[in-house]
């Protein structure tokens, strides 16, 4: 396995997302001090939310300038905007509505009473990722990003993880997975509900300087097994996500359960 690749295992659920949140303020706490703004790829998905609800809930919240935190998705249902189903709505409930966000940085996609079709929600983000990357580059003298960069600099992009071992909107053997050359890809037939949705491809993804993998409970032990195994991304799309500088696998005790012993560090 890569250098880059780490995996810890936490006692519970709850212990994992209050030690991912932890872990997250910390980080964004570093970035900002080092560059001014932080940006941050967030996903929906049973750990992802609660680890937004456990920075919510945490004093340590008070460190971060989240009027300087850029946010970004990483896939969204391709819904009415109200549907509870929607990422962004519930990333809203659990954190994005109480912290004092600048809603010009944050970046949302779009719902599917907000634009004509699916392929127009795609078309939309590309468009906001690229103007974003260009952004960048003009304004910043240290810019990590190159004058041609599609997407701009991701410091910490987080990844659900699905029992078959899907991240994002990116699920095994389908259309999604397979996209090249683009950023952002439309999903038809997802085949887990709802079935329209919109997606960063694996590319967009592997930009990130720090990919973090969050996954809980015994229904996700064979994925993480797999994705951790060097399965071929296109059946196991988790085993395709390799951040630039790190690649963390942030996962409970079950969720472990496939994982060789060796390779384990443990946060209890
Ligand atoms: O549908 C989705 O599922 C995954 C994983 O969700 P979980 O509830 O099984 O943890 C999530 O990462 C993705 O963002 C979401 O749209």
């Amino acid at each position: 396995m890569s250098g880059n690749v780490r995996i810890t295992v936490h006692p519970s659920f709850d212990v994992l997302a209050a030690t991912t949140a932890a872990r997250l303020i910390t980080r964004l706490l570093d970035v900002q001090s080092e560059r001014g703004e932080a940006t941050v790829v967030l996903t929906g998905g049973s750990v992802g939310i609660a680890t937004l609800k456990a920075i919510a809930d945490s004093p340590a919240r008070l460190s971060v300038d989240w009027a300087k935190v850029n946010f970004w998705f990483g896939d969204d249902r391709f819904v009415d905007a109200a549907s509870p189903e929607r990422n962004v709505g519930q990333a809203t409930a659990a954190l994005l509505g109480s912290v004092g966000v600048d809603p010009a940085r944050v970046h949302v996609m779009a719902a599917s009473d907000e634009v004509a079709d699916l392929e127009a929600a795609v078309a939309d983000y590309q468009g906001q990722l690229a103007a974003a990357a260009r952004l960048e580059w003009e304004n910043d003298d240290d810019a990590t990003t190159s004058g041609d960069a599609k997407v701009p600099r991701f410091d910490v992009l987080l990844l659900g993880l699905g029992p078959d071992a899907h991240i994002a909107s990116l699920f095994p053997d389908m259309a999604g997975i397979r996209t090249q050359g683009v950023t952002v890809v439309g999903v038809t037939n997802s085949p887990k509900p709802p079935p329209s949705r919109v997606s960063l491809t694996l590319e967009a993804i592997n930009t990130a300087q720090e990919i973090w993998i969050v996954a809980a409970g015994a229904d996700k032990a064979a994925a993480v097994g797999l994705g951790l195994a060097g399965a071929n991304p296109v059946q196991v799309p988790a085993s395709g996500a390799r951040g630039v500088n790190k690649t963390l696998w942030l996962i409970d005790q079950e969720a472990a359960a496939k994982v060789p012993e060796q390779l384990i560090r443990r946060e209890n």
